[in-house]
């Protein structure tokens, strides 16, 4: 059913591109007695002048261009695994929602991001599905990405309902933009979701503690 929220300002189908709106909406969960300020604390110490953002007592949600979107939610994990903790970060990007218009202010920032590296690198774990809505090829959709992320170093291998990704926090995060952008040029509606985590005291799997050999 296409709906008057299908439609932008010209009254004409919203375009597949990327210039519609990005959003996610994340939660951080460190393993910590200091959950409260590390968490407003990543908050805090990461501009977020170039998003649409809310949070309460559950999530964060940012909403803006996807290069906003992806450098916030970036910085605000990395912000959090300077504390030394196991921290998580959940998240579920959108691109392409019906009712999520273009009519926000943020789709009007420049590509400039603003949050910079915070030095050391991160060794992060990932987990993530693509859901590509409304396209009958979406399993090509899903595997192109999947093979980008191979081709980048950073994929581990597939699970049940998910891929994994490991690597500096950097990378990881390259990758997980990349398959988003890429898959959301092929689709209406995408949505990911995301778990992601540094310093665990859990061991890796064998065949991602012997990836590259
Ligand atoms: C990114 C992110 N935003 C909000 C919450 C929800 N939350 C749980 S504890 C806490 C601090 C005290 O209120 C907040 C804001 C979260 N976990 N992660």
């Amino acid at each position: 059913m296409i709906t008057s929220n299908s439609f932008n300002e010209q009254n004409k189908p919203a375009a597949c591109g990327s210039s519609r709106i990005v959003g996610c909406r994340f939660s951080l969960f460190p393993m910590s007695g200091h959950f409260v300020p590390i968490i407003l604390g990543a908050l805090e110490n990461t501009d977020t002048s170039k998003v649409w953002i809310k949070s309460d007592d559950i999530s964060t949600c940012v909403r803006g261009r996807h290069e906003h979107v992806f450098d916030v939610v970036q910085s605000i994990f990395l912000q959090a695994a300077k504390s030394g903790e196991h921290v998580v970060l959940s998240a579920t990007f959108s691109v392409g929602c019906p009712g999520d218009t273009e009519g926000d202010v943020f789709m009007s920032e420049d590509d400039v991001r603003l949050n910079k590296d915070t030095g050391s690198a991160v060794d992060t774990a990932v987990q993530f599905a693509l859901y590509p809505m409304g396209v009958p090829h979406y399993m090509d959709v899903i595997y192109n990405a999947v093979k980008t992320a191979e081709i980048e170093g950073t994929f581990s291998g597939g699970i049940h309902y998910a891929s994994r990704l490991d690597g500096d926090a950097h990378q990881v995060f390259r990758s997980l933009e990349n398959a988003f952008v890429a898959s959301s040029i092929q689709t209406s509606h995408l949505v990911m979701t995301a778990t992601i985590s540094c310093n665990s005291p859990s061991a890796k799997p064998d065949h991602v503690q012997n990836k590259g050999e």
